[in-house]
């Protein structure tokens, strides 16, 4: 059977009645496909920072993270966010274990950029975990929180895990954020993107905040795999069943023409590649 890895942003979490459309949706499409979920929560780290009279900012999309928060976002993330979501797959009859990157050594990590904290990046490592998990018909349910290799915690973001996760299976991959899709200057959903149009958007200032990591993700997914990306809204849940029948939803990120314009801030390359 063939692999799909959907990723949900925060939001997602906090919006149950459409969270669980999408999950009876997921149950629908593990009939002819393995599903793994990999989910964000920045939303989940910004609460809790903000009860404890704590501030964060980002860098390029990417929240610089200090040792002394790491904790306190690995509790959100693959804490509170997993857990909840694990809940509502529940509700949904699904069958989910609630993973994070490290575990089993699915992925393998290192700091991205010191000046970022503990923000790192993730090499495809060990998929044997995950196959055993989607051949008993399991739903994996990952966080974006990854190790190094003397075992200490690290905060990816979520559309970066995904990416490597997808790889890791040479699986598709769907990024749903709470937007349709890429939107244009006008607002107006762009249905297709490859490597050049993207600069061009990014420069133009377009394509801003966390759609710049997403596309950027979308990108070197789409070049290492050799196949389309899409982004879309977790929103409009059904519309993704067409993807089964190959009908596009959202936005179709293609391979890059020019491979320097995918190349994530500092990014290492990853074994794909
Ligand atoms: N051109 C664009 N098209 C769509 N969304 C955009 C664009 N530029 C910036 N955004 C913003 O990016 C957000 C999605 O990124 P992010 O907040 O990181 O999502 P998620 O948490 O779902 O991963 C949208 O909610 C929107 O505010
Ligand atoms: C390094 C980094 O930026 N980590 C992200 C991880 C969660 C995430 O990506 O969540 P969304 O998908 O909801 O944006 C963060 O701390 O917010």
């Amino acid at each position: 059977m063939n692999t799909l890895v959907i990723k949900v942003g925060g939001a997602f979490m906090q919006a149950d009645e459409l969270a669980l459309e999408l999950l009876g949706v997921i149950k629908q499409l593990q009939q002819k496909l393995c599903v793994v979920l990999v989910h964000g929560g920045g939303p989940m780290v910004e609460e809790l920072l903000a009860a404890l009279n704590m501030t964060s900012h980002k860098i390029a999309g990417l929240r610089v993270t200090p040792a002394d928060q790491m904790p306190l976002i690995a509790g959100a993330l693959a804490g509170t966010a997993n857990k909840q979501l694990c809940g509502l797959a529940i509700k949904a009859d699904l069958n989910p274990v609630g993973l994070s990157l490290a575990d089993g050594k699915m992925c393998l990590g290192s700091v991205l950029n010191p000046e970022l904290g503990r923000v790192g990046s993730v090499v495809a490592g060990d998929p044997q975990l995950l196959k055993l998990l989607l051949s008993n018909e399991m739903l994996p349910i990952i966080s974006s929180i990854g190790a190094d290799s003397e075992g200490k915690l690290l905060n990816i973001n979520a559309d970066q895990a995904a990416t490597v996760i997808a790889q890791l299976l040479n699986a598709e991959l769907i990024l749903l954020s709470d937007v349709p899709g890429v939107l244009d200057a006008n607002k107006e959903l762009l249905t297709k993107l490859d490597g050049e149009q993207i600069a061009e958007l990014i420069d133009k200032g377009v394509i801003r905040d966390g759609m710049i990591v997403k596309v950027q993700a979308a990108l070197t997914a789409a070049e290492s795999l050799g196949r389309s990306v899409t982004i879309a809204s977790w929103k409009s849940a059904t519309k993704l069943l067409g993807f089964l029948h190959h009908e596009a939803v959202g936005t179709l990120i293609s391979p890059a023409i020019s491979p320097t314009s995918t190349t994530l801030p500092h990014s290492k390359k990853t074994k794909a590649d």
